[in-house]
């Protein structure tokens, strides 16, 4: 197979959105989507085949907070196609999260109110584990397993003659102040998700640097707020159902209320049908929903250093070294 687009965590929430979209668009599209449930992602690939009888979808078995199953997978790829036109990288944790509801009160009542509720700033912390790779799970999982799937899948990436799009589900949670170059993995803090997040940004604007003049371009999406099985791990789904209302509302005072995955998916939606040339590194690109329910995307600057960025990539570079010297078991499908 010569050109296929590839997704990561397709079977719930906006992955699976996207999948649906992307088909409805064109049914032509071959998707390979890379989940770490094969039993979800096969009735995730019925329903698909259902609603789109001619499409071509395969399965492959990722974990991305595993290094041994993200080889194993990059090159089960690499045997399957010769060039990959788009790269999702959509899996993302956000454990053991904390609501601080007194912050949530009293920043109801203060003029920073539509700020604090469209990016959770100062409302969230998270309790991180350290995966069997020794590396802190949300950092590996957010970013790093994504990163190491890009290196090894590199051949079918960089292809001056024909681009590549990288596309990385970012978040408004995203916060500079929360990452930090000496701890980047974020074992210290307690705001892994908005450090994990972060770190996507930059990275997604070094990879830009290095990665142009060979064809192969990186954006990132801010999918808003989206009622999926990770919102519904901060507070449960119950509660959320009872909070539409009050969340319908709020769509009067910002547009980061999507609400639904394909809602969510509109900046991912969007971004396949532009030129990457044309695509700004330093720019996210957020789906929006305004409160008639009409979806758009909006370009804004991140808050990213370009220098920071490129000495957090050589960190990377210098990690994902360390860790394939450690790997020395072979390599075999899970
Ligand atoms: N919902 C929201 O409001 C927002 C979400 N995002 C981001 O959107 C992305 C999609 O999340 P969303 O759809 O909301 O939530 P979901 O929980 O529905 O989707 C997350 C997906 O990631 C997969 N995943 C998690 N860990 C791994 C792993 N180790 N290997 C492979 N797949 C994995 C999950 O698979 P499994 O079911 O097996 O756990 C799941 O399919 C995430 O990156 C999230 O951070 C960003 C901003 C807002
Ligand atoms: C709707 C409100 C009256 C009550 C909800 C309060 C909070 C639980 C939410 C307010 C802002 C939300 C938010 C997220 C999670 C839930 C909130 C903190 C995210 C962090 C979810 C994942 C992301 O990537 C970004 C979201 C930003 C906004």
């Amino acid at each position: 197979v010569d050109s296929a687009l590839l997704s990561l965590a397709c079977y719930s929430g906006i992955g699976f959105a996207l999948c649906k979209r992307l088909l409805q668009e064109d049914a032509g599209v071959q998707l390979c989507l890379a989940c770490r449930n094969m039993q979800k992602a096969t009735a995730t690939k019925a329903m698909l085949l259902a609603a789109h009888p001619s499409a071509q979808v395969s399965l492959v078995h990722l974990d991305v907070s595993s290094l041994e199953s993200i080889l194993w997978a990059a090159s089960e790829i690499q045997h399957r196609f010769q060039h990959l036109d788009y790269l999702f990288l959509n899996a993302g944790i956000m454990p053991n999260t904390h609501v601080n509801f007194k912050a949530l009160i009293s920043g109801l009542f203060s003029g920073e109110a539509v700020h604090m509720l469209s990016t959770a700033e100062g409302l969230l912390t998270q309790e991180d584990s350290v995966t069997s790779d020794g590396l802190q799970e949300v950092f590996e999982t957010n970013l790093f397993g994504h990163f190491i799937l890009i290196r090894q899948l590199e051949p079918l990436l960089c292809r001056l003659e024909k681009p590549s799009q990288l596309i990385w589900t970012s978040s408004s949670n995203a916060r500079k102040s929360a990452f930090s170059l000496m701890d980047y993995q974020h074992s210290k803090g307690k705001e892994s998700y908005s450090s994990s997040k972060y770190a996507t940004d930059l990275a997604s604007v070094a990879l830009n640097k290095h990665f142009n003049k060979q064809g192969l371009y990186s954006s990132v999406v801010c999918p808003g707020l989206v009622m999926t099985n990770l919102t519904y791990g901060i507070l449960p789904s119950f509660f959320w159902k009872l909070l539409m209302p009050v969340m319908w509302i709020i769509r009067f005072f910002t547009n980061t209320y999507t609400l639904t995955p394909y809602n969510g998916a509109e900046a991912q939606v969007w971004l396949v049908r532009q030129k990457p040339e044309s695509l700004d590194a330093l720019t996210k690109y957020h789906s929006c929903t305004s409160p008639l329910g009409g979806n758009y995307v909006e370009s804004r600057k991140m808050d990213v250093d370009e220098e920071i960025a490129e000495r957090f990539y050589q960190k990377l570079l210098e990690l994902e070294k360390q860790v394939l010297a450690r790997l020395t078991v072979p390599l075999s499908p899970k």
